[in-house]
């Protein structure tokens, strides 16, 4: 999962974890920063240049406090014991990252095909439904390498249509609720379709879907049973009468380990490839838009050299020149004054140390999958 959406995720269980802790109940207070602290250790092993992982260090020494604090006072807690009612809420409140993300197709770079792809399955419909006699798909698969846009494409679409946007972490959901999952996969659904007929359309994300759909060596836990449930539900919202706006977007780096019976389910089926030197020009231009570049940065030249790279690869070989440059300005200015700009030897220097986070293999494999299966 990407880092805005993580932290936004860490900030959602913080402020319920402060706010329940206010409210004196305690053992959802516990709960939520538990998981806010899960969150944010992730976003430190996972984004460990980020200028901001002291400060994520900080808030998890202090949750952490807290709730050693909260725990000795067990009298408090016992008397706040959340009721059997709330679990239901707070099982959604666990999925639902939010209801409208603020991520705009325009801050995607590029991905025209896609976009064009998910627009045409997802906007027209909901815009106007009239228009569509023989229905539309609901569900659509995006597949690709990991960090090239799957997560911000759902998230915008979600944004375009005014839409709530449910993510879903398979793995998560197989692992965490082992036994429960069935359950909570038609928990999910009843809500988006709860949504929809309040009148706002709901995007299911499902991220690693292969987790769900994957053809399993073993059963351990249930998994055909939470699968069969799944395409139900879906079947559930291939709604004739045009009126669920309830769609299903599942997400994978490994298309492959896809039950075939499955992937035919999913009507469109979409390559969100690595970024081709003209997209990696855009993510250069994007994510550099707010940066002091000295005037020999050559943007083409940094496109040209980093082919192979995923979108995230580039965002964070941006964040980390930068950081060089902060890190430098603190060392010899003690923060004083301004930082210099970032110069083309900034970037040389860290792409040096950088490799794609992409096996090429990989990018054949995906390839291959789409000439298979592809369904724009
Ligand atoms: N096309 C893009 N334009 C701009 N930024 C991008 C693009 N693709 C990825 N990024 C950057 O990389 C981060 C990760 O992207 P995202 O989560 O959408 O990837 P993903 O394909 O869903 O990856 P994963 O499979 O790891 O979940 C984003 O938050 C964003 O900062």
């Amino acid at each position: 999962m990407a880092f805005p959406y993580l932290q936004e995720m860490a900030t959602r269980y913080a402020r319920a974890a402060v706010a329940a802790d206010k409210d004196g109940d305690y053992e959802t207070a516990i709960n939520n920063y538990r998981k806010a602290i899960e969150i944010l250790t992730k976003i430190v092993r996972m984004y460990p240049d980020s200028p901001l992982i002291s400060t994520y260090l900080e808030m998890i020494k202090s949750y952490e406090k807290r709730i050693q604090q909260l725990q000795s006072n067990t009298e408090a807690i016992e008397s706040n014991t959340a009721s059997k009612s709330n679990e239901k809420d707070s099982f959604i409140n666990d999925i639902v990252l939010t209801q409208k993300p603020n991520v705009k197709f325009s801050d995607i770079a590029d991905l025209k095909e896609a976009k064009q792809a998910i627009v045409e399955a997802i906007v027209y419909p909901v815009k106007r439904p009239d228009l569509f006699p023989l229905g539309w798909p609901r569900g659509i698969l995006l597949f690709g390498p990991p960090g090239c846009g799957k997560t911000m494409l759902a998230a915008a679409v979600a944004n375009e249509v005014n839409g709530y946007f449910l993510y879903v972490d398979a793995a998560s959901i197989m692992s965490k609720w082992l036994g429960e999952a069935e359950k909570n996969v038609s928990k999910i659904f009843k809500y988006a379709r709860q949504k929809s007929e309040e009148g706002s359309p709901a995007i299911i994300f499902i991220d690693e879907i292969d987790a769900l759909l994957g053809t399993f060596s073993g059963e351990v836990g249930g998994e055909v049973r939470v699968r069969n449930q799944f395409l139900k539900e879906m079947d559930g919202i291939q709604d004739k009468d045009k009126k669920i706006h309830v769609y299903v977007i599942g997400a994978t780096n490994k298309p492959w380990q896809l039950d075939e019976a499955f992937v035919r389910r999913f009507n469109k089926r979409i390559l969100i490839p690595l970024p081709d030197l003209e997209s990696r020009r855009q993510l250069f231009a994007l994510y550099t838009k707010g940066l002091n570049l000295s005037s020999d940065v050559d943007l083409d030249r940094l496109a040209q050299l980093t082919e192979g790279y995923s979108a995230s690869d580039i965002r964070d070989i941006i964040q980390a020149t930068h950081t060089l440059v902060i890190r430098e300005f603190f060392e010899q200015k003690n923060g004083e004054g301004e930082p210099r700009s970032i110069t083309m030897e900034d970037f040389l220097n860290i792409l040096k140390e950088r490799k794609p986070s992409v096996d090429p293999l990989f990018v054949k494999r995906y390839d291959a999958w789409f000439e298979k299966f592809k369904a724009l």
